[in-house]
């Protein structure tokens, strides 16, 4: 079996160009989207992440404000920034960039922002919500992986999902989705024994770990649906995912390229929350009932 390839640069193409649209009734009532993103210091997958994230946002019609601070900052002077925006009723969502410097608390930067602004939906309130099967806002990462599923048709009824990795930003949230979707979900990390027992059996396999090309041929099931979350350069210091692609195409049925896959999707679903809270602030004034 050879691998069809999931292109995220055309998906997310795709729902750019929805997005457009949304942004043009927006300004037609006067209302600019406006995305704040904090960066503090120098991470590499940040500093990837921000540059498409503003290019993405031009295209769209998305107002964008990057504030970089340095590696340094204090989490009180860090936390004024984050009020600061909260407070400002023209900015509809902030993202502080992950991760941050060791002298900063980030679960109490990721509190400190507004619920209503969270588009990374990190926020305990959203991660709430998103459990209980009544999301408010998506960590966009597995929000993206959920649109592939869409896409093409990949139904995850009573599969079989196994995602690698933990964090909170891929691994937990993209548990909940599948598990509101009806899969079966098992979630794996660095202490899990046998790895490769449990990954041989996904019909869902979901790479997020953080390690260059970890995830074999032999880790897979034939036939399997493989989404490489990972970014990350190799010795070469060319960026490869979590999966090794040569080996894994030869037997999985879908597979997210890296770069191409799961990247532009993040980006397309932070443009897609951003809007949606924009939106969600029109209403509010035209004295409909809000979604939340
Ligand atoms: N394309 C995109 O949009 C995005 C890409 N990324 C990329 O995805 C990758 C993962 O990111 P993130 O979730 O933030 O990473 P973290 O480092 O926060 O988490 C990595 C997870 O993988 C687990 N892990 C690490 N090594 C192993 C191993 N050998 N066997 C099994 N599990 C292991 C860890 O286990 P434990 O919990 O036990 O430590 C942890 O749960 C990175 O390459 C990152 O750059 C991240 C976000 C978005
Ligand atoms: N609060 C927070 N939220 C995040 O979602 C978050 C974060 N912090 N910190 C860093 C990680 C990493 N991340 C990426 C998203 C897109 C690409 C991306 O655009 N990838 C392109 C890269 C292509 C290229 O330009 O080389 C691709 O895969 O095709 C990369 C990395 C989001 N993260
Ligand atoms: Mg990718």
């Amino acid at each position: 079996m050879v691998a069809k390839l999931l292109d995220g640069k055309k998906l997310a193409m795709e729902i750019r160009t929805h997005l457009k649209q949304r942004v043009q009734e927006l300004k037609q009532k006067g209302v600019t989207p406006k995305l704040v993103v904090i960066l503090v210091g120098n991470d590499s997958a940040s500093r990837i992440y921000v540059r498409n994230k503003h290019r993405a946002a031009q295209k769209i019609g998305i107002e964008t404000k990057d504030i970089e601070l340095p590696q340094e900052i204090t989490e009180n002077e860090l936390l004024a920034y984050v009020k600061k925006y909260n407070e400002d009723d023209s900015v509809h969502g902030i993202l502080v960039q992950l991760p941050l410097p060791a002298q900063i608390n980030a679960e109490k930067i990721t509190h400190a922002i507004a619920p209503a602004k969270d588009v990374d939906g990190f926020h305990p309130v959203n991660i709430g919500h998103l459990f209980m099967n009544d999301p408010h806002a998506l960590p966009c990462t597995p929000h993206g992986i959920m649109q592939f599923f869409k896409k093409y048709n990949i139904s995850l009824m009573g599969k079989h999902a196994v995602i690698v990795g933990r964090s909170n930003i891929v691994g937990r949230p993209m548990a909940a989705m599948m598990l509101n979707n009806d899969a079966t979900v098992t979630i794996t990390h660095s202490k899990t024994k046998n790895l490769s027992e449990l990954t041989r059996q996904a019909d869902i396999l979901i790479a997020a770990i953080g390690q260059a090309e970890f995830i074999k041929k032999t880790d897979v099931k034939p036939g399997a649906v493989v989404i490489d979350v990972g970014m990350n350069r190799n010795d070469k210091g060319k960026l490869v995912g979590d999966v090794d692609q040569k080996e894994v195409a030869e037997v999985a049925s879908y597979l997210t390229p890296v770069p191409g896959g799961v990247g532009p999707m993040t980006i397309a679903m932070l443009m897609e929350q951003t809007v949606k809270f924009a939106e969600r602030g029109v209403q509010n004034v035209d004295g409909e009932v809000s979604n939340g």
